[in-house]
This record gives structure tokens, C-alpha cells and sequence, in this order.
């Protein structure tokens, strides 16, 4: 599938508006806006109990909102038509049905679901994939398991791909070679991806997007191209017990996203590098990788 118009300028994949779930008194999603546009990666980062698994149940239409509003290829998340549900694919955290299965029979049973039967599964996925088509899924590895879920998940060429922490039962190599797959994947034909995984190492290569998710709000969104050119710590320099209380006012397009009280440095976003000249004297200027910007992110 191709798309004419460019991801600035196309209809948004998914659009979440003022997104709220609550479960009894606990507040999971606590008003998420956020979209996803065409060839986007969205990595939805957070720590345990975020919402990362609510706000995808509520986007796969497993969870209905309590209010605001999930729309997937302009249509609400809880009542897409087959066509539309035809262009998602979803990976769990975890495969526990069909278990009596043979692999290569459950590909095949489940392709008969769709109205039109979807081609065989992409040569290069079942080759990463690596599984063994007479074995019964029980018997599969956690590893394994979660290959053959990719596998599944990828089989009709989705148009939009939910993953919840797709990665984490496969081994190093597995994990880094299908972060190669999904990012051709993408690449192809403008496909678009949420994925949630707390390997940020891994994330950090493909994301287009960080959604930064802390009790169920999104703290920080950001596309990945303006993480690297514009996230810095600014770290007292030797000696310099302390930032100058003034040091962010001298530069008004900085933002603070958080701070090391031990150490003094701050974590700023909208850095560029002709700030160099105000800080020069006082601090060093570092850049941070994912997962040092995260912990700070969503302290
Ligand atoms: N069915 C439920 N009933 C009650 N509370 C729930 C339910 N599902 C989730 N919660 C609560 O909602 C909050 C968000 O949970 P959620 O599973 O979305 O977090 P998460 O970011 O996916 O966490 P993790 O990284 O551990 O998978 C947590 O406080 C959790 O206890």
C-alpha cells in the first residue's frame, strides 16, 4: 500500500483525545491526548503501572474509556469495521491460547478468519522467526512463543501494528534483528507502529516518536530526530557547586525536564548548540541516551 501524501500533511492513524479510564477509584488514564501519523515508529515508554496496557486495550478495543475518545483510521477504536480491523495487527506480552496447535496449522487456521485470505507469511519474518511448523505451540519456548505471535501478528500486512513489550522473552539477537524487520517494515509503505518495551537500547534505533507516559498521563512527547538534536544535561562544570539561578532564564527557549539535586545538573529540552556560549563558563553540556532521559522523564 502507498500513500500520496506526506506524514505531515496525511490523516492521522490514531488520534486519542482527552483519553480518561478508571478502574473502581484508581484513575489508569488520566486524560491522554496523542496521534499517530502514517510512517510513524511510537515508542510508549513508562514505568510499571504507567497505563502503557491500558491505554493499548483501550486502543485495540479491549477496554472501553470511561471518557474522551480513541479514533483508529478516523473510526471510534470500540467499533471498527472488519476492513479496519483488517489493517491493525497486535502483539500481547504474552501467547497462552491455541496451545494444542501445530505451529504451521494455527498460521493456517487463523488465516481463514480474514474476509480475504491474507498471503502466506513474509519470507524473511518465518526465516527470523525460525520456528519448527510441526511443533505444538505448548511446547514452544517463551521465545519462541512470542516469534510466533510476530509472526501471526504480521501475517496480513497490517497497516498499523500495536506491540506490547513484543522483545522481552528474545534473545539478544532476535531482538535486534526484528528491530531491523520492523523498521523496513515501516519504511515500505508509510506503516505505522506503537510499541511498548522498557528496552529503550533497542527502541532508541527505531523510534520516530517517544510518548513518555508517568501515572497515566503523557509527560513528554517528542519525535526522536528532536530527542537527539535538543535533549542535553547541563552539568555544573568543576568546581561549580551549582547552576546560576538566572542560567534558564538566559535562555528562554530551554525547558526543564528535570534534575539531579546530587549532582546539580539539569535535564533540558530545546538546546541548540549556539546556547554554548552563555553556559560555557559554568557547565558541560552532555547528551543523554533514552533510558537516562526516561528515569528522569518519569521520576
Ligand atoms: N483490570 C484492572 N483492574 C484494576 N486496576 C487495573 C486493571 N488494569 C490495570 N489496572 C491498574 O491501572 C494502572 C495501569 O496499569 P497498566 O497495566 O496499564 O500499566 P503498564 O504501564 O502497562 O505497566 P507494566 O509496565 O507493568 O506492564 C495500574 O495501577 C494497574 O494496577
Amino acid at each position: 500500500m502507498t500513500h500520496a501524501t506526506s506524514a505531515a500533511t496525511a490523516p492521522s492513524v490514531v488520534e486519542m483525545a482527552d483519553l480518561v479510564k478508571t478502574f473502581g477509584n484508581r484513575r489508569a488514564l488520566d486524560g491522554i491526548s496523542a496521534s499517530v501519523a502514517p510512517g510513524e515508529i511510537v515508542a510508549l515508554l513508562g514505568p510499571n503501572g504507567a497505563g502503557k496496557s491500558t491505554l493499548i486495550g483501550c486502543l485495540l478495543g479491549f477496554l472501553l474509556p470511561s471518557s474522551g475518545s480513541v479514533r483508529i483510521f478516523g473510526h471510534e477504536a470500540g467499533e471498527l469495521p472488519p476492513d479496519i480491523r483488517a489493517r491493525t495487527g497486535y502483539v500481547p506480552q504474552s501467547m497462552n491460547a491455541f496451545s494444542s496447535f501445530r505451529v504451521g496449522q494455527l498460521i493456517d487456521y487463523l488465516g481463514t478468519f480474514y474476509a480475504v485470505p491474507p498471503p502466506p507469511p513474509d519470507p524473511a519474518l518465518l526465516a527470523w522467526a525460525n520456528l519448527d511448523m510441526t511443533a505444538r505451540v505448548k511446547g514452544l519456548s517463551g521465545g519462541q512463543k512470542q516469534r510466533l505471535s510476530i509472526v501471526l501478528a504480521f501475517r496480513h500486512r497490517p497497516d498499523f501494528l500495536v506491540l506490547d513489550e513484543p522483545v522481552a522473552s528474545l534473545d539478544p539477537q532476535a531482538r535486534r534483528d526484528f528491530m531491523t524487520l520492523l523498521a523496513d517494515y515501516c519504511a515500505a509503505s508509510q506503516r505505522s507502529v506503537l510499541i511498548s518495551s522498557h528496552i529503550l537500547s533497542d527502541l532508541e534505533k527505531v523510534a520516530t516518536r517517544a510518548l513518555f507516559v508517568a501515572r497515566g498521563r503523557i509527560v513528554h512527547d517528542t519525535p526522536m530526530a528532536r530527542f537527539r538534536d535538543s535533549i542535553r544535561w547541563i552539568v555544573p562544570a568543576e568546581g561549580a557547586p551549582a547552576l546560576p539561578a538566572d542560567l534558564l532564564r538566559g535562555c528562554p527557549a530551554l525547558k526543564m525536564l528535570g534534575g539531579n539535586e546530587a549532582t546539580g545538573a539539569v535535564l533540558v529540552d530545546g538546546w541548540c548548540d549556539s546556547m554554548r556560549g552563555h553556559v560555557a563558563e559554568v557547565a558541560e553540556i552532555r547528551t543523554p541516551d533514552l533510558e537516562a532521559a526516561f528515569l528522569e522523564i518519569t521520576r
